[in-house]
C-alpha cells in the first residue's frame, strides 16, 4: 500500500539563515502511530508545519494521500488535523462553539452528535458551556484536539500532546490515541516523553539537528538496540572474577557481592546458560539472579549523544 504521507529530500533554511531539516525523507503508512523523538531545536516542529502547509520547504516534497501539499493545499489540509503545541484560543467563546465552528471551517456540516461524542471523549462535557479563558491549560490543551477532531481528519498531528499534563490525563490522552487508531486514523506526534512513545507507538523515528537518525518498528528497534543485564548475587563475596570466567567479561559489583554479565539481546545465544554453569563449576554460590533490560529512554541518549 502506498504511504498516506510521503516526504522526501525535505530541507528548510528559515530567513535567519539557519538550516532546521537537512534533507529528510520519511514514509508513514495508514492507520499507524508514529511517534517521533529528538531533543529541543530537532525541527520536529518544522517537519509536522511543512506537512500541515503552514511552514513552505526550501527544497523537497511531501505529499499527503497522494496530493502535493503546496498544490493541492485545500485536499491536504481536509484530511489533516494538525494539534499544535501553542494554546491559542478565542478566550470569550465557549467550548463547545468553538469546536463546533472548527468543523465548519473545514467545510463539515454540523452534527452536534460527534461534538458531543469528542467532547465526552475528552473529559471536557461538563465544560461545554464555559468560556475558554475559565479553562486550565491542561483543559485548553484538550479543546485544540477537539477542534482538530471535530472534522474527522484521517491523519492527525500531535505536537507534544501530553507537555504539562498530569500523569492520569496523559494515560487518557494514551486511550485516546489508541482508540483513534482503532477508527483507522493515522497518528503522528511528537514528544518528549520516552514513556510515550515506548507505550502508544508502532514505530519511533529520531531526529536530531535536521536530520532523522533512524524510523524503526518500536519492537524491533528494542530488540535490535536493546541490551540486558544479569546480575548474579553471590552467597559470598569474591575479591576478583575467578580465572575461569574471564572470556565472560563480568564485572564486579557491590564490594564483590555481584557479578554483572551485560550481553546483547539480538544475538542467538546469550551465553547465559554457560555462564549460570560455569559460575556452579567455579565453586561460587548464588543467592539470587536478576536480569534488567535497557529501555528506549537507554537507546535515545545513546544514539542523540553519539550523533553529536
Ligand atoms: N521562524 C523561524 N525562524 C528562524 N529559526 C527558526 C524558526 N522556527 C524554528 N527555528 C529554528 O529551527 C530549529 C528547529 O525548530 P523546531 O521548532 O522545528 O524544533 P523542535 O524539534 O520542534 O523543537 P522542540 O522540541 O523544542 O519543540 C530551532 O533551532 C529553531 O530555533
Amino acid at each position: 500500500m502506498a504511504p498516506i504521507v510521503r516526504i522526501e529530500n525535505l530541507t528548510k533554511s528559515y530567513a535567519t539563515g539557519f538550516q532546521a531539516l537537512k534533507g529528510v525523507s520519511l514514509d508513514i503508512e495508514e492507520g499507524e502511530i508514529l511517534a517521533l523523538l529528538g531533543p529541543n531545536g530537532a525541527g520536529k516542529t518544522t517537519m509536522i508545519s511543512i506537512v500541515c502547509g503552514i511552514v513552505t520547504p526550501t527544497s523537497g516534497r511531501v505529499t499527503v494521500a497522494g496530493h502535493d501539499v503546496i498544490r493541492d493545499f485545500r485536499k491536504t489540509r481536509e484530511i489533516i488535523g494538525l494539534v499544535p503545541q501553542e494554546l491559542t484560543l478565542e478566550a470569550f467563546e465557549t467550548v463547545f462553539n468553538t469546536v463546533s465552528f472548527s468543523r465548519g471551517l473545514h467545510g463539515k456540516r454540523p452534527d452536534p452528535a460527534l461534538i458531543e461524542k469528542i467532547l465526552r471523549d475528552l473529559s471536557l462535557w461538563d465544560k461545554k458551556d464555559t468560556m475558554l479563558r475559565f479553562l486550565s491549560g491542561g483543559m485548553r490543551r484538550r479543546v485544540l484536539i477537539a477542534k482538530a477532531l471535530s472534522y474527522e481528519p484521517k491523519i492527525l498531528f500531535l505536537d507534544e500532546p501530553t507537555a504539562g499534563v498530569d500523569v492520569s490525563l496523559r494515560k487518557e490522552m494514551w486511550q485516546l490515541v489508541e482508540r483513534l487508531r482503532a477508527t483507522g486514523v493515522t497518528v503522528i506526534l511528537t514528544t518528549h516523553y520516552i514513556e510515550e512513545a515506548e507505550e502508544i507507538a508502532d514505530r519511533i523515528g529520531v531526529i536530531d539537528k535536521g536530520e532523522i537518525l533512524l524510523v524503526e518498528d518500536k519492537a524491533a528497534l528494542m530488540r535490535k538496540l536493546g541490551r540486558k543485564r544479569l546480575t548474579v548475587e553471590l552467597a559470598e563475596p569474591v575479591e576478583a572474577v575467578p580465572a575461569a570466567l574471564s572470556h565472560y567479561n563480568l564485572s564486579l559489583g557491590d564490594d564483590g557481592h555481584t557479578l554483572v554479565y551485560d550481553y546483547d539481546t539480538a544475538g542467538e545465544r546469550t551465553g547465559i546458560t554457560g555462564l549460570l554453569a560455569a559460575l556452579a563449576a567455579a565453586g561460587l554460590r548464588m543467592k539470587d539472579v536478576a536480569t534488567e533490560q535497557s529501555s528506549l529512554e537507554d537507546i535515545f541518549v545513546e544514539l542523540v549523544g553519539g550523533a553529536k
